[in-house]
């Protein structure tokens, strides 16, 4: 069915994203709310430089830089505040151009992608529409739509996309189910604004008392946020009292802070066991959910829908055939699997455990570097590589360290100008060839020398043993040999 607009649902940061992904590649698209305004309380506090590259090709990462800060990594406390270990993250440009881990308020970001939304034209917003049903048809999908005076309305799509969080109803109407990778864990979650900057590191403070796990962390300007696990038939008002939340508030010094909002959330390790069906997809929490111990939930869903839009673009243009959709699941729920089960395996070793557990603590942390996928996160805050597959062709010892994984957005020169790889790789698939001494990139049958200015390609290559890499849309290397 050409011509008729992708539909997204749901219009947090993952849906926004989305739509102006699509609709960068060309594609008109629906976005949906069943809200009738914008969420104005924070939930994600924290996005790495990888899920950056998809704000950047969405055309918001000046504006994000422009709303975050750079953050400092992950200190691991114990009860009395002593530190045990460190993970540092880089605060200047990492080997993608920008901090690797940077801190935002939520309805920050989802102004600045509204904002980008009415400039890019071709995306309809919606809000105050629920999704009742979905018929599907060959290459088409009947969206129906109440309104928020109960009408209702059908809309044709060529796809859609459910980006409609931990409660979507696409995941429902697709027959897809949330199959748990752990236990759930009752936490309660303040924000929180100090009247005066308070003395802390610039970095996210785990208190791995087993007693009460805590974890502290300065967001952006005034805004900080103190998260504290509930022990069993414990409420959040039972913390939140002014004396109870003081005493827990006072080793960060910000017991005068004040409360903007506190609430129990339930962290829970969970994956939908399908993500298609015909042209109906999900991503982002709508198709994962993760304890927040890596700050990777928001960050999974901008990849889910970075690595998915390429794909739907070519599939929808009738440029690729149907099974391209095939490999979304295939892609990205191995993905989310490992990281969910890598945030909620840290999770346990930084918090879990009886009285017992505390003083092996340390042991158990020093062990981290031991475990690849951990030790590549703790330090390197890289994600898992996506499994081989139809576009992953992790065969050969090039290919096994470096395919599946994002290419360096490093600094370049080329054709007499200073720019980032990315802008050399353009938007479709590219090869990057290192040989004598020069680097070329090949885009749709050009050729650009380009001239690796800090040596981050160059060194690259060199430690993935590979001369040439093929690269997808989404800047993920395709294959390395
Ligand atoms: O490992 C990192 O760089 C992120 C650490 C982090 C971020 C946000 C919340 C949290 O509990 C940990």
């Amino acid at each position: 069915m050409s011509g008729a607009p992708v539909v997204v649902v749901g219009a947090g940061p993952v849906g926004t994203t989305a739509a102006l992904l699509l609709a960068r590649r060309g594609l008109e698209v629906v976005l949906l709310d069943r809200r009738s305004r914008p969420h104005d309380l924070p939930r994600a506090v924290h996005l790495d430089d990888e899920a950056l590259r998809a704000l950047a090709d969405a055309g918001v990462a000046d504006g994000f830089l422009a709303l975050s800060r750079p953050m400092a990594g992950l200190r691991l406390l114990d009860a009395g505040q002593r530190t045990l270990a460190e993970f540092r993250r880089e605060p200047g440009a990492g080997r993608h151009g920008w901090p690797q881990a940077s801190m935002f308020h939520q309805p920050d970001l989802e102004e600045l992608l509204r904002a980008a939304v009415d400039r890019a034209g071709g995306i309809a917003v919606h809000r105050g529409a629920e999704v009742v049903g979905l018929t599907e048809a060959d290459r088409s999908v009947t969206v129906h739509v109440r309104d928020g005076s109960g009408g209702c309305r059908d809309v044709v799509a060529s796809a859609v996309v459910g980006c409609d969080g931990a409660h979507s109803t696409v995941r429902g109407l697709l027959g897809a189910r949330m199959r748990d990778l752990g236990r759930p864990d009752r936490w309660l979650v303040v924000d929180l604004r100090a009247p005066a900057p308070l003395p802390v590191w610039p970095g996210v403070h785990q208190v791995c008392d087993p007693a009460r796990a805590a974890t502290f962390m300065p967001v952006t300007g005034d805004r900080y946020r103190f998260e504290a696990r509930l022990r069993p038939g414990e409420t959040a008002a039972d913390l939140t009292g002014p004396a109870t939340l003081h005493a827990l508030l006072a080793p960060f010094g910000a017991q005068d802070a004040e409360v903007v909002r506190a609430a129990e959330y339930v962290y829970r390790a969970q994956v939908a066991d399908r993500w298609r069906r015909g042209r109906v997809l999900l991503a982002g929490d709508a198709a994962h959910l993760t304890p927040p111990f890596v700050g990777q939930g928001l960050g999974l869903g901008l990849r889910d829908v970075h690595q998915l839009a390429w794909k739907l673009a070519a599939v929808v243009a009738g440029a690729a055939g149907e099974e391209l959709l095939d490999t979304h699941q295939a892609e990205r729920r191995p993905h989310a699997r490992a990281l969910v089960r890598l945030a909620a395996l840290l999770g346990r070793l930084m918090t879990g455990g009886g009285a017992a557990a505390a003083p092996a603590r340390r042991a158990v942390l020093a062990a981290v570097g031991r475990v690849p996928a951990l030790a590549a996160y703790a330090t390197d805050s890289r994600t898992p590589a996506l499994r081989g597959g139809p576009l992953v062709d992790r065969r050969g010892r090039a290919g096994r360290r470096l395919a599946g994984t994002l290419v360096p957005r490093a600094r370049v020169r080329a054709d007499g100008r200073d720019c980032r790889l990315d802008d050399v790789l353009g938007a479709g698939p590219a090869v990057l060839t290192a040989g004598d001494g020069v680097l070329t990139v090949e885009t749709g049958g050009r050729r650009t020398e380009v001239d690796d200015v800090d040596g981050v390609l160059t060194a690259w290559l060199r430690a993935g043993r590979a001369t040439t890499v093929a690269v997808r849309p989404d800047r993920v290397v395709r294959s390395a040999s």
